[in-house]
Parts: structure tokens; sequence; C-alpha cells
């Protein structure tokens, strides 16, 4: 039998962090080497432990410093953790390209805004159907325990709708509103996103795509965090063969 793939976690403590831990341990071809948490050194703790892939379900102000240190550490990385912006993605993208430069064996780092099966395919039909539509918006929906707002499930599915709208040739969405503009949720890349916090829920969204005389919507519930765990060990699988950046789960799934 082959060896397992040696496995830390990031924010090991927190609810996706544990539920994660508990998915590793689980696993046959995984081993849970190193439990990560606020105050621990990365680097000292994936190196004591001869970790081989992280992953990171941190706190978006913590992520990016805990990404660079893994590479700098020779780690591949599996990041959840939301807060990611263009810029940030962009000096991962430069530091691995510098890591990687004469490295036998490449390394990857995977970052996706939702793990859940449910959700990555509520993000590829939105960005669909964008093109066939006036107007679109999002409901994002989750516990009242979440720091960050609008999710970053919303922010991607916000970009796809606006690059699609971009790429047919639409222009704004029409929107006659003259007053109470804080009622009208976030704008995202021109799509707005309303964001609910609400005891009881999980994780939640909602597309709503509006036309004269008709309505689709697309909707996904994350009813229990074991929903992400398929989509984040299937990614700790990939990700030493995916060398350089990804940023999505649909990446590594066969969506056609
Ligand atoms: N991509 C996905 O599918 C999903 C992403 N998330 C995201 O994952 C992140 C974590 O979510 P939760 O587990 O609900 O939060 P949480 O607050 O329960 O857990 C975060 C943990 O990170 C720890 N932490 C703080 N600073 C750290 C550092 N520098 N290094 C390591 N650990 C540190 C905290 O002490 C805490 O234990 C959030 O950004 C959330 O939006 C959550 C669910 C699914
Ligand atoms: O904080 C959460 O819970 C979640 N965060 C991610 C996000 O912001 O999109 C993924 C999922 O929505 C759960």
């Amino acid at each position: 039998m082959s060896e397992k793939t040696r496995v830390a976690v990031l924010g090991a403590s927190g609810r996706m962090g544990a539920t994660t831990c508990a998915a590793v341990e689980s696993a046959e071809d995984l081993e849970l080497a190193a439990r990560v948490g606020r105050g621990d050194d990365v680097t000292t703790s994936v190196r004591e432990s001869g970790v081989q892939v992280a992953v990171d379900f941190s706190v978006p102000d913590a992520t990016e410093a805990n990404v660079h240190a893994l590479i700098d550490a020779g780690v591949h990385a599996v990041v959840g953790t939301t807060g990611w912006t263009a810029a940030s993605r962009g000096r991962v993208a430069e530091h691995l390209a510098e890591a990687n430069a004469g490295r036998e064996q490449p390394l990857g780092v995977l970052i996706a805004p939702n793990f859940g099966l449910s959700a990555v395919l509520v993000m590829r039909f939105a960005a669909q159907a964008a093109r066939y539509f006036e107007s679109a918006e999002i409901v994002e929906l989750h516990h009242p325990d979440k720091v960050d707002a609008p999710s970053g499930t919303a922010r991607h599915t916000a970009a796809a709708i606006a690059a699609a709208r971009a790429d047919a040739g639409l222009g704004p969405m029409p929107d006659a509103t003259a007053s109470g503009h804080d009622a009208r949720g976030a704008d995202v890349d021109g799509v707005r996103v309303h964001a609910v916090r609400l005891r009881g829920l999980v994780a939640h969204e909602e597309v709503l795509l509006g036309n004269p005389g008709e309505q689709l919507v697309i909707r996904q519930d994350s009813f229990d965090r074991v929903s992400f765990m398929p989509g984040v060990l299937l990614a700790v699988r990939r990700v030493p063969s995916r060398p350089g950046l990804t940023v999505g789960l649909e990446h590594v799934l066969d969506l056609g």
C-alpha cells in the first residue's frame, strides 16, 4: 500500500477546521500530521511534522500570510478561508512562480470560495444563465457567527455573473432607486448582493435572475459542514499535481 499523505489543518479548532480534521482522520489515504491554530508558528509546525499538504480554514486577516509561510516551507496548500482579492491572489501566484523555479516537484495552491458541490454548481449555472437576463441579484444567508460579508461565494458568483454579462455586451441592470440605496445591498462588480445572518442557518445562496414576465431562481443549501468535505478531500488529493495557483474547485471537478 502507498504511503499516506501527511496533512496539516490551519484553524484546526474552528468550525471548519475541526470538521476537516475529522474528515482527514477518516480518510484511509491521509494522515492528520498537525493541528495549527492562532499563535502557532506555521512554518515550524508543518516542518516538524513532515507535512505535505496543508488546509487553511483560518480567518481572512491571517490566510494570506499562512499561505506564504506554507510556500516557504515547501508545502502544498488548499485554502477555503475567505478574504482573498485579485491583489492577494496575484502575490501568491508570483511567490509560487519564484518558489517553483527549479523545483523538481513544483508546489500547488488551490483557493476555493466554496467546497460544496451544490455551491460550485450554483456558480456555474448562474454564469451560464446570466447572459439571458436583464436583472440578476444574489442573496446569501449564513450563521450569525460569520465575520465577513458578503460571503466569498457571493463575491465569486457576482464576479462570474458580471463577466458573463460583459461578454454578452449587456449594460447595467435596470434600477430606478433614487433614495434608500443602503437597502439595496452591496454592489459587487455591478451585481447587488444581500447578506442575511440568522441563527439556525449554516451556508446558503440564492441567485435571482429576472426578465419581463419571468424569473429564474438558482438556490443551494449547505445544512451541515460535512457538505464541504468531499470537495476539501478531493482538493487535498489533487493539489500536488496542480503546480501554481488554482482558483475554484470547478477546475478539479469533471464538470464538462
Ligand atoms: N471554502 C469553503 O467551502 C468554506 C469556507 N469557509 C470560510 O472558512 C473560514 C473559517 O470559517 P469557520 O471555521 O466558520 O471560522 P471559525 O472562526 O470557527 O474558525 C477559524 C479558526 O481559525 C483560528 N485562527 C485565527 N487566526 C489564525 C492563524 N493566524 N492561523 C491559524 N488559525 C487561526 C481561530 O482561532 C479559529 O479557531 C472563513 O473565512 C469562512 O468564510 C467556511 C465554510 C466553507
Ligand atoms: O463562513 C462560512 O460559513 C462560509 N464561508 C464561505 C463564504 O464566505 O462563501 C463558504 C460558505 O458560504 C460558508
